[in-house]
Parts: structure tokens; sequence; C-alpha cells
């Protein structure tokens, strides 16, 4: 992943870097020239003067591009990293994307994305305090090559000391991202939860307390842990400095003619080094952990996979005939180790056909619409769509062939589904139908509020339906949340219209009493279809009565 940005911005980044490299350098042959100016003569200072007045321009004019340019190539990275994730996200199988998680997702979308693009601030402090310390090492070289053997030598061992440290914290940091999936998962129920939290006092105190803090605790322990092993390599590299001036000063530097000079060029140099080597040690870190997060985000981008070729809207089919041969589906629940399967199940839909599809919780009828949509492709058997089967190759087509109000619909604020130009009247016109017109409008393409009743919204859900009208359409328990008046449009009025435009229509209800309104009627049980005929054979439907219900021993 980190490759990967940094290859995408590459002619930025070597400028910025050359910047860097010529900043640093002119940092370096600012102290040489001081150095030089503390022992020079009278003569000589005048021309020292201008030459220091134009590196220390050069200088400050080096900074500020180098920081210019890193912090574009640091915006871009975010960016771009944003980007990929959001494409990523809308091109993964629906059903990879419900096993990678929201949760992991909104992990990689906020703070990994951040941590690497933060590479991008930590490089050139890495790439500029190393061309410092280098210089500073090479101008000691200058003075005494004695010294610079010696600093080949701690180098050598600081190297060997951070690699072992890098190892032990990586594993730490690891741990902690892992953590920090799981961390924003919990803060969505902070506010998803929100009502259960409030109401239930026992189960607030423990959420905090088992929950949420000891998530937040392991994130903090194992990122300090990483972070501070890091820190301990930093001490090991100063310390190691350190011995480096004291034998430099104390056992290398011998009584010569140019004792002074050497001398004073050392004290300067080691006072300069130390600033940028700290910042050497503080933004290696960082840097690791920028490594650390664009390993999750690629983690993570890769479990959203497909091979499914999305479709270019440009010709979509009208519906002839829609039929389900021997799909089957699976779900595994790994903690309970148990499998629920749906299937086979063979069914066919024709346009102009309201079908009811009803049966007890559980038993898989939105699975089913799931599986009916393309959401899911079937493990086993195929759907068959005007005489072909559905694959790869064109189940993104086919799925544009629905329009649906799941039970847990979104409502996007912006009607995206459509680009007709009367989107505001026939949005408004549909509002009115459904007695909405006084809540909510649809302006410039736009709905002018969603803050409404669940049993609302779900009828703006239905007006988006309707605005998409695509040959199929799918209502998985549309009614549930209704009054009866809207009961009554729904079943009597909306459906039939459907009906009457040629519209296949899927309904899952619980409404018996609309049942017989139906052309069709499906049961399932446990996963498969137990009734599949005209609803007047009401008798079928209650084949399996369901078991009271039991509270404390009361029925
Ligand atoms: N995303 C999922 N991952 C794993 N198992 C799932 C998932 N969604 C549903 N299931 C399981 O599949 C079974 C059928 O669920 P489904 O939602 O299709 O039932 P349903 O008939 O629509 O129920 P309801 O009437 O309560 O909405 C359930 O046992 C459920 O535990």
């Amino acid at each position: 992943m980190l490759k990967y940005l940094i290859n995408q911005s590459r002619v930025l980044l070597a400028g910025a870097s050359l910047v860097t490299v010529f900043h640093g350098t002119c940092s370096v042959l600012l102290i040489a020239q001081i150095s030089s100016a503390l022992t020079a003569t009278e003569s000589e200072r005048g021309t020292l003067a201008l030459v220091f007045i134009a590196t220390a321009v050069a200088v400050m004019l080096s900074y500020v591009s180098a920081a210019i340019l890193f912090e574009r190539l640091g915006q871009r990275a975010h960016a771009e990293l944003r980007s990929f994730v959001a494409r990523k996200v809308l091109a993964a199988d629906y059903r990879n994307l419900e096993t990678v998680g929201a949760a992991r997702i909104q992990s990689a979308l906020a703070e990994h994305c951040t941590h690497v693009a933060e590479f991008f601030v930590s490089f050139p402090i890495i790439l500029m305090n190393a061309v410092i310390v280098a210089g500073c090492l090479l101008y000691m070289a200058w003075l005494s090559w004695q010294v610079f053997l010696l600093a080949i030598l701690v180098v050598g061992l600081g190297c060997v000391g951070y690699h072992l440290a890098h190892l032990r914290a990586i594993r730490h940091l690891n741990i902690a991202s892992e953590e920090q999936d799981k961390l924003f998962s919990y803060f969505r129920s902070l506010t998803d939860g929100a009502k259960e939290l409030r109401l239930n006092n026992r189960k607030r105190k423990a959420f905090y307390e088992d929950v949420l803090s000891g998530s937040i605790e392991t994130v903090r322990r194992e990122r300090t842990f990483g972070m501070s092993v890091f820190v301990a390599s930093g001490g090991w590299a100063q310390f190691l400095l350190y011995v480096f001036i004291g034998m430099v000063l104390f056992a290398l530097v011998s009584d010569g003619p140019d004792r002074a000079l050497v001398m004073t060029g050392y004290a300067l140099v080691f006072v300069y080094m130390v600033g940028p080597l700290e910042a050497l040690l503080l933004n290696i870190p960082r840097a690791n952990l920028a490594k650390v997060s664009a390993e999750r985000i690629e983690e993570i981008t890769r479990a959203m996979t497909t091979q499914e070729i999305e479709t270019d809207n440009s010709s979509l089919p009208g519906l002839q005939s829609l039929a389900l041969r021997g799909v089957l589906h699976r779900y595994y629940h790994e903690q309970s180790d148990e499998l629920f399967t749906l299937g086979p199940i063979d069914l066919d839909f024709r346009p102009g056909e309201i079908t009811f599809l009803v049966g007890g919780n559980g038993s898989g009828k939105t699975t089913l619409a799931k599986l009916l949509v393309g959401l899911y492709p079937p493990e086993e058997g195929q759907i068959i769509f005007n005489g072909k089967a559905v694959d790869e190759t064109n189940r993104d087509c086919y799925r544009q062939l629905f329009s649906t109000v799941f039970s847990d619909f979104h409502l996007f604020d912006r009607l995206l589904e459509t680009d007709r130009v009367d989107l505001d009247n026939e949005g408004n016109r549909l509002l009115a139908k459904l007695h909405l017109q006084n809540k909510v409008k649809v302006q410039d393409g736009a709905f002018t509020t969603l803050a409404l009743s669940q049993g609302q919204r779900k009828r703006l859900a239905l007006v988006v339906a309707y605005l998409e009208n695509r040959p199929f359409f799918i209502f998985d328990e549309w009614a549930a949340d209704q009054d009866p008046v809207f009961k009554e449009v729904f079943y009597r009025e909306l459906l039939p219209e459907l009906r009457a435009m040629g519209k296949a229509v899927l309904v899952i209800s619980h409404d018996d009493r609309y049942f017989h309104l139906a052309d069709r009627l499906i049961r399932m049980e446990s996963g498969c279809l137990t009734f599949n005929a005209c609803p007047s054979l009401k008798d079928a439907l209650h084949a399996t009565p369901a078991p009271p219900l039991v509270l404390n021993g009361v029925t």
C-alpha cells in the first residue's frame, strides 16, 4: 500500500526529497561556516558573512518548499487512500462486505488512512535529519578520519539494536490495530445503542467497564508498549551517540596544531546534531506505525474482492422471465459452529404478478430476497434471467432489474438513483400520495429532511423505489411500521397499480389479512419452501402452527 502510494506520487516525492536533501546539506554547511567563522581572521570574515547569508536564505527557502511539497503529498495520499478504500467497498461483493464488517471498514477509513498519510509528514523529517546527521558525520570525517570509522561502528551497533526492537514493537502495534477495529464497533454501539444504554443502567455500566474500557485499555497498552520499545531503542541510539562523543573528545583527538579548530568543530557539530538525531529517532516509529496501518488497510481491502464486471447501464434489459433453479445459500455461524442452509429453491417470477413471501422469523425470507436480487451469488444452482444464466459477467447488470425496500433500508438525502428531468415534480407527487407533503419535499433532487419517524422514512424509501421504476419490486416487511390507513393504501392501491404497470412484485409480509390479494403465496420454513401456490389454498399456510410464547413459565 505504501509502495503503491509512493509510486503514485514518485515525481513529486523525488522533487520534495531532493529539496529536503538540499536543505539538509545547506544546514550542515551553515554549521561548518559558523565553526570556521569562530576561528577566522578579520580579512576572511567579509567573504564568510556573504556566504553565510546566501546559505541561510537557501536553508529557509528549501525548508519552506520541502514542507509545502510534503504537505501536498500527505494530503494527496490521504485523499487517494480514502478514495481507494471507498472504491474497494463500493465494488466488493456484498457477502464479502458483510464478512469484513462495518467497524473494520470505518477503522480503515478513519484511523488507518490518517496514519498512512502521516508517513508523508514523517518521511521528510527523517530524510532531512538523516541528511543533517550524515553531513555532520562527514564533516567530522573531514576533521578526522578516525572519527569516521568510529561513527560507522556506532551506526552498525545502533542498527542491530533498532532492528531487534523493531520486530518486538511491530508485534504489539499489530495487536493494537486489530483491537482498534473492534473498538470502532463499540463506538458505533455508543450511538446506535443510545436508547438501550440509557434505559438499563446495569447494561450501560457493564458496557463501559467490561467492553469499551477494556478495548480502549488494550489499544492504549499495546500501542504504548510498542512505541515505548521504539523510544527505548532511541535511547540506546542516544547512549551510543554519547559514547561516541566521549571517545572522540577524550580518546581520539590528539594534541596537534589544529586541535582548537577540531575541538570547536566537534563541539558545535555535536550540539547541532543532537536535535536532528532526536527528531530522527522520534519519527522513525511514526513511519513504522504508518507501515502497520498500511498493512491493515491492505488486509481489509484484500478481503473485499469481486470477480463481477460492472455494467455501464446503457442497455438494461426488460423482464420477460426469471427463474431460480436449485438455488442454495449457507450461513456459517463461527461462534456456535452452526450452519443455516437456505434451499435448494426452485421458483419462477413473471411480470405483472404479485407474490407474497411469508414465514416465521429467521426462516430465510430476507436471505431468499438477497439471493433473488443478486446480492448473494448462489453457492449451488442458478438464476436464469430471460433464458440466460446469471454469472459474474452479467450479475451487476442483472441487479439493475430491481427496486427494493429492505427492512434495513438506507435513505440517501440525494435522489441519486435516477436522472429524470421531472424528478422534483414526480417526487413531490408521490410524497403527496403517501401523505408526506407537509413533512418533506423533493427540492433540487434531494429530500429537504430525513428527520422523520421510522414509518415515514419507510414511505420515503417507497418513493425512492417508485422513482427508480425498475421491472421488479421487492418490499421486505414494508407495511410492518405503517398505520392501518397506509397498509390499505399499500396493499389495495399501490400493489395493484404496480401489477397493472406490468411489474413483478415480491412482498415479504406478516399481514395475513391481505394474503388473499396476492397472485401467489410462498411460505418458507427453516430455509425451505413449504408452500408455493395461489393464496386461496389457505389451509396449507397454517400447516405448522407457531409454539406458544412462554415467559417465566406463564403462557
Ligand atoms: N449476514 C448474516 N450472516 C450470518 N447469518 C445470517 C445473516 N443474515 C441472516 N442470517 C441467518 O440466516 C437465517 C435466516 O435469516 P433471514 O434474515 O433470512 O430470516 P427472515 O425470514 O427474513 O427473518 P425475519 O422475519 O426475522 O426478518 C437466520 O437464522 C439468521 O441467523
